[in-house]
């Protein structure tokens, strides 16, 4: 057994707990994400797998060995934070080789790692650098390699791009993917609240809420299928539109009177016990088209129209009470305040969740 394995993990600070019972085995090599509001708990887990929270209940193993009480020095993992924390007077190289000075390794190995590490992250013309002398994202890529010398079985990134400008962050993101590829080997496991990031770097995402899991799967797949409402509102943005409804007809296909009245049949099958429940219909606001003919979803009025050039969002008041319907149309739509449209979507891509918010798609 290689990678990372919990079982029933748990926390509890005081009386309170805030991790209840998180099961998941991550292969060697694999670029896990997890995501989830303020709170659900993503920086306890990651501490806990590093060793720096103590484990309250349930089982940790990394490369097969219980690590519970393993020390996080001996765990083999490196773990790099938002905040960088370089040592200000030492160079680059230094800053690189001080943990392995630490661990008295030799010279010449040293050298070596602090090469290859500066090798991957573009660094080498940095190496006699100070701190000061590099910019934001400069500084966390020597973070970062400062963690590869460490050459860890595992490591752990705190939302590592957090504290860098718009531009920097998709440079240093496109590093970090090319890190995964270079340490084919090393499992990484990364706590984000960018979307983009968790979308483009994982192989599989683990959507966490109140401190246990909602679904765990690859971007895409949460995306298209997600198993709950939680998941479907958390993954995309903007976040997908939910309407109340009402099921008429079940069977291979099924009907549902959205509020507002409109019926629309949709390609997902459910039996004749689910009539007459209540559901939640959705669909996401990149999946809405304009509609000229009377075969629509649904029409509303425009309240607010963003035009951001390659696509325009717009708010729809009059079908839901209280949120608007958002759609994001391609392009520049010639569309203004107040009027009204009317939306159709591709059948295939619709949504329906049962009351308990349980998709039934899964
Ligand atoms: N030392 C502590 N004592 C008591 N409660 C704590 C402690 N540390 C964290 N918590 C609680 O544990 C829960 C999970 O916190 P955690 O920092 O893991 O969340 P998070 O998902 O990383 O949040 P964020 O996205 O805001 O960083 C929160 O409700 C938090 O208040």
């Amino acid at each position: 057994m290689t990678g990372l394995t919990l079982k029933d993990i748990r926390k509890s600070y005081g009386a309170v707990d805030v991790i209840h019972g998180i099961n998941l085995d991550i292969k060697q090599g694999e670029f896990v994400v997890f995501v989830g509001p303020s709170g659900c708990g993503k920086s306890t887990l990651l501490r806990m797998i590093a060793g720096l929270e103590e484990i309250t209940g349930g089982d940790m193993f990394i490369d097969g060995e219980r690590v519970n009480d393993v020390p996080p020095s001996k765990r083999g993992i490196a773990m790099v934070f938002q905040s960088y924390a370089l040592y200000p007077h030492m160079t680059v190289y230094d800053n690189m080789a001080f943990g392995m000075r630490i661990a008295k390794e030799s010279k010449e190995e040293i050298d070596r790692r602090v090469r290859a590490a500066a090798d991957i992250l573009q660094l080498t013309k940095y190496l006699d650098r100070l701190p000061k002398a590099l910019s934001g994202g400069q500084r966390q890529r020597v973070a970062i390699g400062r963690a590869i010398c460490r050459d860890p079985k595992v490591f752990l990134f705190d939302e590592p791009l957090s504290n860098l400008d718009a531009a920097l962050r998709v440079a240093t993101r496109i590093e970090i993917a090319r890190l995964n590829e270079q340490m084919a080997d090393t499992t990484m496991i990364y706590v984000t609240h960018d979307q983009v990031e968790a979308m483009t770097l994982a192989d599989r995402i683990v959507v966490l809420s109140a401190g246990h899991i909602e679904q765990v799967g690859p971007p895409l797949e949460l995306y298209e299928r997600p198993a709950n409402l939680f998941v479907a509102r958390f993954i995309g943005s903007p976040a997908m539109n939910v309407i109340p409804a009402t099921i008429t007809a079940t069977g291979p296909q099924t009907t549902v009177k959205l509020a507002g009245g409109k019926s629309v049949t949709l390609d997902i099958a459910t039996n004749a016990s689910e009539n007459g429940k209540n559901a939640s219909f959705g669909v996401r606001p990149e999946d809405l088209q304009t509609a000229s003919g009377e075969d629509f979803l649904f029409e509303g009025t425009v309240a607010i129209v963003e035009a951001l050039g390659e696509v325009t969002l717009l708010y729809i008041e009059g079908l839901v009470e209280k949120e608007p319907i958002i759609a994001k149309i391609p392009g520049i739509l010639p569309v203004h305040r107040g009027e009204k449209v009317r939306f159709t979507a591709d059948k295939t891509k619709l949504h329906l969740f049962d009351d308990g918010g349980k998709s039934y798609r899964a």
